[in-house]
């Protein structure tokens, strides 16, 4: 295998694995730590473990990492690549940095770089600094995140207390990578261990991609990782004519939409869906008391007749406040997950195939209640949203896992149209 791939979050993987599959590599998903009767991974591919550690106490995200890991190894991973999210969305306590040290200790690698950009879809970072399009990480709607509110764009400031111990962190900067990969191996040679990368479009990080391709440990969003392959053919190391192989067939049939995103875009992407479909709104403090609004009635009532409807956490950012002020942070996210988790099965019992579901945290708390394993990548709705093709034990479906910040406002319609 040539590079094997462990995501925080369940649309991270897909988002990455869609990237992969871009720069024309076999791709193997899998969902959760794969156990001994996991099909061999292909020998010239790439495997991404899809895990949900992104906002669990560091030490428990270290151990699945670092479990992974050891899958990848032993599967004979040449690169190893830890995916997070391209606006570095993480805890004041982790786990960014607490999962790369540990996996650079477990692999005996000195140094690694951390580069999140993915200009496609507006993340640029600038002399340390995170744009999401033309706002301040800090200034733009990650503020409001339920589970990790992003307050500094300086990603230098966000790592180094992450990594503890006085760690340096140090920038390898623009001006330094428009000189090029040379210039930018160079720099990574007399740098520290943590090394933050700037990079405002594909041309940067196709530069990066060039400079790293002899380490073995990478982090960062889907962008960076895409330019990978390129750069292994380029070096010999890699079959110019490997190819992704043929897209999956997605199954026909109704269709639900389930949205946990509280972000903006997943907020405008609801308000345009709602005019078009029905929908059930949780209240999490409702939820609290054991009520969900009938959404068992409402799910049979449309999926049971063929037809489309949408059940929505998504909430603006004073009632996602009001909920957690009363609830506790993690209480009100882990009661709308398990409800949405909830509507997945619903629907699934009563005929649905197609799944779009929005928000990273939200996903992996879907794909899970389905009991999907693995999932094979499929046509691309928005810039890292594919479709993905899966099974459970009912049979084949297919799922539309959505980042929170991902997609235009049409984007529920158009998936739906789009494996119609
Ligand atoms: N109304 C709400 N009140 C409180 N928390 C909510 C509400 N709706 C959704 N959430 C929680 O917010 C979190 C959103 O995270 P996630 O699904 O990862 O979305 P994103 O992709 O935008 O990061 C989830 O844990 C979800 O359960
Ligand atoms: O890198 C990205 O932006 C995405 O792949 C990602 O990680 C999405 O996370 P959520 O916004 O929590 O869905």
């Amino acid at each position: 295998m040539i590079l094997g791939c462990i995501a925080d979050d369940f649309t991270g993987a897909t988002d990455l694995a869609a990237l992969l599959v871009r720069a024309q590599v076999p791709v193997s998903l899998r969902i959760g730590l794969p156990d001994a009767a996991a099909p061999a991974p292909a020998a010239n591919g790439v495997e991404v473990i899809a895990l949900k550690i992104r906002s669990i106490p560091p030490d428990q995200a270290v151990a699945q990492a670092l479990a992974a890991l050891d899958w990848l190894q032993a599967a004979g991973a040449r690169h190893v690549y830890w995916k997070y999210c391209s606006t570095f969305d993480s805890t004041a306590r982790g786990n960014i940095g607490p999962v790369a040290r540990a996996l650079m200790d477990r692999m005996g690698a000195g140094r690694t770089l951390y580069v999140p950009s993915f200009p496609e879809n507006g993340r640029r970072v600038f002399m340390g600094n995170m744009f999401v399009h033309r706002q301040p990480l800090a200034e733009s709607p990650m503020k409001d995140h339920p589970l990790n509110p992003m307050t500094d764009s300086d990603l230098c400031r966000v790592l180094r207390p992450q990594l503890g111990d006085g760690a340096a962190v140090g920038l390898i900067d623009w001006p330094t990578i428009r000189r090029g990969a040379e210039a930018i191996l160079q720099a990574i040679g007399s740098g520290p261990a943590h090394l933050i990368c700037d990079a405002i479009d594909d041309a940067d990080l196709a530069a990066l991609a060039q400079a790293a391709r002899d380490m073995r440990l990478l982090t960062g969003g889907s962008a960076f990782a895409r330019h990978l392959p390129d750069a292994w053919r380029a070096a010999g190391r890699l079959d110019p004519a490997s190819a992704a192989g043929a897209p999956p067939k997605m199954p026909k049939g109704p269709a639900i939409v389930l949205s946990g995103s509280c972000s903006a875009m997943t907020r405008r992407q609801v308000a345009n869906f709602a005019a078009q479909a029905p929908v059930l709104k949780l209240d999490a403090l409702r939820l609290a008391s054991g009520d969900d609004g009938g959404m068992a009635e409402c799910i049979a009532a449309q999926i049971g007749a063929g037809r489309t409807c949408m059940i929505q956490g998504t909430a603006e950012p004073a009632e996602v406040a009001a909920a957690q002020a009363a609830l506790g942070v993690e209480k009100a996210g882990e009661l709308v997950e398990l409800a949405l988790a909830r509507a997945a099965r619903i629907a699934r019992n009563h005929g649905a195939t197609r799944f779009v579901v929005a928000g990273g945290e939200t996903s992996g708390a879907i794909t899970n209640a389905l009991g999907i394993t693995a999932l094979r990548v499929g046509a691309e709705i928005a810039p890292g949203v594919p479709w993905c093709a899966g099974q459970d034990a009912g049979g084949p479906l297919a799922v539309a896992l959505k980042s929170g910040n991902f997609g235009d406002e049409d984007f529920f319609a158009r998936a739906l149209e789009q494996a119609g």
